[in-house]
């Protein structure tokens, strides 16, 4: 996203941990951990202090693991300039809070929601990162702000909309990475197209029932940041999400199979917060509860399958 910004025109600065990829960002325009083979943007620069990073930022895009940002941005919240509007691209759900992103933005700095914008939808780093065709959704209560928003990171390949379901957007980007979970499962134990898209189809159908009884559009969940990010995920090799189920569905533990993903799989920790809400709102999300029960251990991945397939013959609903 740092590319996209700077691609719109915007100087970027990134804030990076290691001094050596602050170096190889500022020197030789790359990051050939994330992106190999992508030649970063002269406007994009890179510094290792984050005061640095957000001193006069008119907009501060937090993408980090799900799971990290709290503890991250109580360092960073003083720093945050007075009118900036703070962008969410991040797709989880704080364990044993069962906060949203924006949600712990707003607990955690005190801003108000309407300088809070989620920025969700299909968008793999890498094909993105190649100047791919992408399109993506920003959600913001501030329609002003989230106009802004959408001209600051709109370039000829990414295409922002607008709207203001911050709930939806958020939820379907968190929901699709635990049933791309399960799609990996399901391919990793070598089932086909027709398993991939019945689990695509009901964890929609269940991502929409817990997003309508959170008090989410239920309509966002057939755009960008539902369906589509959800095809994506669970359609795409590069998805860390889809991947690691699919390793857990050949064999691995769970920790063989971090270690063999090698980056985050938000859908691993944020699956059983997502179940939690769920109980909470008491809303049925069989794929998510089987999702669950394997990365707890607590279920075999050929008895989650069985588990679902066992399920009492019922009507097909769309929503609650
Ligand atoms: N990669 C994608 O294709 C993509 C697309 C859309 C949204 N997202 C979302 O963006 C968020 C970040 O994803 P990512 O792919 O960049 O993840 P990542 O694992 O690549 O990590 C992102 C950055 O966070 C840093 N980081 C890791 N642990 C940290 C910690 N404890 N404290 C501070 N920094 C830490 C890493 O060094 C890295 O620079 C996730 O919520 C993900 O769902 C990712
Ligand atoms: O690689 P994943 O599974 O985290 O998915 C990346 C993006 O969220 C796809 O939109």
């Amino acid at each position: 996203m740092a590319k996209v910004f700077a691609d719109a025109g915007s100087d970027v600065t990134i804030h990076a941990r290691r001094p050596e990829v602050v170096a190889e960002i500022n020197v030789r325009h790359q990051n050939a951990q994330y992106l190999p083979d992508v030649v970063l943007p002269d406007r994009l620069r890179a510094t290792a202090d984050p005061v640095e990073a957000l001193a006069g930022a008119r907009h501060v895009v937090l993408s980090i693991p799900a799971q990290a940002l709290r503890a991250n941005l109580a360092a960073w919240a003083p720093h945050i300039e007075p009118d900036a509007v703070v962008v969410s691209s991040m797709k989880g759900v704080e364990t044993y809070s069962g906060l949203r992103m924006s949600e712990v933005i707003h607990q955690v700095t005190g801003i108000p929601c309407e300088r809070i914008a989620v920025l969700s939808g299909p968008n793999l780093a890498r094909e993105i990162a190649a100047g791919q065709p992408a399109a993506s959704l920003i959600a913001c209560p501030d329609e002003t702000a989230a106009a802004a928003l959408q001209k600051a990171c709109h370039t000829p390949y990414f295409r922002p909309y607008k709207g203001t379901d911050v709930a939806g957007c958020e939820l379907g980007g968190a929901i699709k990475n635990v049933i791309a979970l399960a799609v990996g499962l399901a391919a990793g134990l070598g089932m086909g197209d027709n398993a991939r898209t019945l689990l695509v189809t009901r964890g929609l159908a269940e991502t929409a029932r817990l997003g309508q009884a959170m008090g989410a559009d239920p309509l966002t969940f057939s755009g960008l940041a539902g369906a589509g990010d959800l095809i994506a995920t669970c359609s795409s090799p590069l998805s860390r999400n889809r991947t690691f189920g699919e390793h857990l569905g050949q064999g691995m533990s769970v920790e063989e199979a971090t270690t063999a993903t090698g980056q985050t799989a938000e859908g691993v920790k944020s699956c059983r917060a997502i179940l939690d809400l769920s109980r909470v709102h008491g809303v049925e999300m069989p794929i998510t509860e089987v999702v669950a029960a394997v990365i707890d251990g607590t279920t075999s991945v050929p008895d989650a399958a069985a588990a679902l397939m066992s399920r009492t013959p019922k009507p097909e609903r769309y929503s609650t």
